[in-house]
């Protein structure tokens, strides 16, 4: 079968400094694919260049057996991709149910038009909107209770879910996470990893930047090792990890 998104010889050059060179991987449908490596390997920059929030010096990217490589970010979304951020991006002023709402404009952004201006039928799809978000917010495992709160208001781990509830509500074939289980205790860490899983239980593919190698044997079903921007290792998690380049890219230098 062929692979859900292809990255082909991507290089991105900022200035004089290459931080990814000439890579080549491949995410496969319905898969959990972690992203390693020492830090500023150019991990965060390959997904960027995933999404579409970087535009590469070179290469070729094809996502569900089309070109991408030349879309915007909304294009990235409207083919169905969709990411969260390695510091939480959640606007300031809004609700949580709110900031859910935001990932269906994200993608179905000429309804937004529909909906100031059409009758009953845009007020059917702003329902059926708002029950989807519901339905995204229960699925993450936040309750009716703090779909009225702002947003930034609740804990840090809360948010997180808030941020994939609204990545979620754009019905992605892919999703992509940049360290979603920073900043977040053992217990935590492991609610996040369970949630992935059902989000992979969906149908939808994950590709996740983690820096906790316990989670990543256990969590992922294929990695990608980078290291200065060039790909060192790429498989089975268990044969990745053994592998003793990886092991000396690691030495001294994991978080
Ligand atoms: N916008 C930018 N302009 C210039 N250099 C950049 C930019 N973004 C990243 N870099 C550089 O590119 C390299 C790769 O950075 P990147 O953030 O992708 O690494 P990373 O593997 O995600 O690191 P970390 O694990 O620390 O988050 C680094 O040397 C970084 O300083």
């Amino acid at each position: 079968m062929t692979a859900l998104l292809e990255a082909r010889q991507v290089v991105v050059r900022f200035g004089g400094l290459e931080a990814v060179g000439g890579l080549d991987m491949a995410v496969a449908r319905g898969a959990i694919h972690g992203l390693i490596g020492p830090n500023g390997a150019g991990k965060t920059t390959v997904l960027n260049v995933l999404t579409g929030f970087i535009r590469p010096t070179a290469g070729r990217l094809v996502f569900d057996g089309e070109e991408i490589g030349g879309l915007n970010v909304n294009g990235f979304a409207r083919r169905g991709l969709a990411r969260t951020f390695q510091n939480i991006r959640l606007f300031g002023a809004m609700t949580v149910l709110e900031s859910v709402l935001v990932g269906a404009h994200q993608r179905f952004s000429s309804s937004a038009p529909a909906l100031i201006f059409g009758g009953r039928a845009a007020r059917a799809a702003e329902r059926a909107m708002i029950a989807r978000a519901h339905e995204l917010l229960t699925f993450v495992g936040l309750g009716r209770e703090v779909v009225d709160r702002v947003a930034t208001t609740l804990s840090y781990g809360h948010q997180r879910r808030v941020e994939i509830a609204r990545a979620l509500m754009s019905s992605p074939k892919l999703l992509l996470l940049d360290e979603p289980l920073a900043g977040m205790n053992a217990l935590e860490k492991q609610e996040i990893a369970d949630l992935v899983r059902q989000v992979r239980a969906q149908g939808i593919a994950v590709l996740l930047i983690e820096h906790d190698m316990q989670i990543v044997r256990s969590l992922c079903d294929h990695l990608t090792v980078l290291e200065y921007g060039k790909r060192l290792a790429d498989g089975a998690p268990e044969k990745v990890l053994s592998d003793p380049a990886v092991q000396a890219a690691y030495l001294g230098r994991t978080r």
